[in-house]
């Protein structure tokens, strides 16, 4: 019997949205391939009752309940997946693409022996093992894959758009899993967790990116950028031009050498759209370019283009958008 995990990734006490993403994910791909059941793994404290509203279809979730987890520890979690993945006998064990899983995913396949997948794999009617392919050359071919070792672990991009499904369609059991021998967790010295910005979203997990490039003209230039952000909900995102130059930190990079997003609505404003750019928006839903040169590459992908100076388009757009909201 075929049996996939599903590595469900909290921070703060609050599920992320890109592991419920990923985890539905999992589910249709699971039925795709005959036969095959959903389980997952939580670590750390989370509102059990809220877990099973949170996740669509059949399955068992194995909370590790368990304070020291909330942060992330690399032993820790390492000894607490591997040990459930022998227990459990698991075929096949699923990440949400995160700076976790970027971690974790390749120390497992090597104590595992597992195949290693990452990047924006999808899966075809083939299903679990032979169906993966993924998006190669930002884009420009498909490469196909049939993992060689008897487990494999998997690291998923958020899905387009990234909507989250309601569970009305099945029902998740929540199951403490036992506890573990920490005997090593003297060997951690410190984790720390380093809040950059109080109440910035991460551009990962956010449904709205106003992403800014050269075009914004220094970092004060992104004030207009976090200003429509705010009114929007949503977060702000850079290109690596932006990041280079120190006027965003890396955390908002969005590319190939950056994070791949997927939010509902993508601004472009002021940048050219490279193809390392362009590479971590293919999942994004509705994308609005902002650009002064009507020919940059950006519009050949944008739903809505307004050729103009940023300083002069952004300001308008927010105090237009302010009105609109004064009369809702
Ligand atoms: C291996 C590799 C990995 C890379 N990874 C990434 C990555 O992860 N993410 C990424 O973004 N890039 C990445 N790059 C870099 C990428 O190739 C581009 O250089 C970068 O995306 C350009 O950033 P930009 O669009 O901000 O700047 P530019 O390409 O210089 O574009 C600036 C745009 O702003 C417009 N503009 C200028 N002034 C205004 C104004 N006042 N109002 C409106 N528009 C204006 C211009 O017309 C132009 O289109 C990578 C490159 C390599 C080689």
């Amino acid at each position: 019997m075929t049996k996939f995990l599903v590595f469900l990734e909290q921070r703060e006490g609050v599920l992320k949205k890109s592991s419920i993403d990923a985890w539905n994910r999992v589910q249709e791909i699971a039925a795709l391939s005959a036969g095959a059941i959903v389980t997952g793994l939580l670590a750390g404290p989370v509102d059990r009752q809220r877990i099973g509203d949170l996740l669509a279809g059949d399955g068992v979730v194995y909370h590790a309940n368990e304070e020291r987890l909330r942060p992330y520890q690399q032993e820790s979690y390492t000894r607490l997946v591997t040990s459930l993945v022998k227990q459990e006998s698991i075929s096949a064990l699923f990440f949400a693409d995160s700076s976790l899983s970027r971690d974790l995913a390749p120390r497992l396949s090597v104590l595992l022996k597992a195949s290693l997948l990452s990047g924006d794999l999808l899966f075809n009617r083939q299903g679990y093992p032979d169906g993966s392919f993924r998006p190669v050359y930002s884009g420009l071919a498909t490469a196909s894959f049939s993992p060689q070792r008897n487990i494999s672990i998997y690291t998923l991009s958020p899905s387009r758009g990234m909507v989250i499904r309601s569970s009305a369609d099945g029902t998740v059991q929540v199951m403490p899993t036992a506890q573990y021998h920490h005997s090593s967790d003297n060997l951690l010295a410190e984790v720390r967790r380093i809040v950059l910005r109080q109440n910035s979203l991460d551009i990962a997990e956010a449904g709205i990116i106003v992403a800014g490039g050269r075009g914004m003209g220094s970092s004060a230039g992104f004030a207009l950028l976090e200003e429509l952000a705010a009114l929007l909900g949503g977060a702000v995102g850079a290109s690596r031009f932006a990041v280079d130059e120190g006027w965003r930190p890396h955390a908002e990079q969005i590319g190939q050498t950056g994070k791949t997003v997927a939010p509902q609505l993508y601004f472009a404003c002021g940048v050219s759209g490279a193809p390392q750019h362009l590479a971590g928006i293919a999942s994004a839903g509705i994308v609005v370019a902002i650009n002064s040169d009507p020919d940059a590459s950006i519009f050949q992908v944008a739903d809505f283009g307004i050729v103009g100076d940023v300083h002069l388009v952004l300001p308008k757009l927010i105090e237009a958008l302010k009105e609109f909201l004064k009369k809702k």
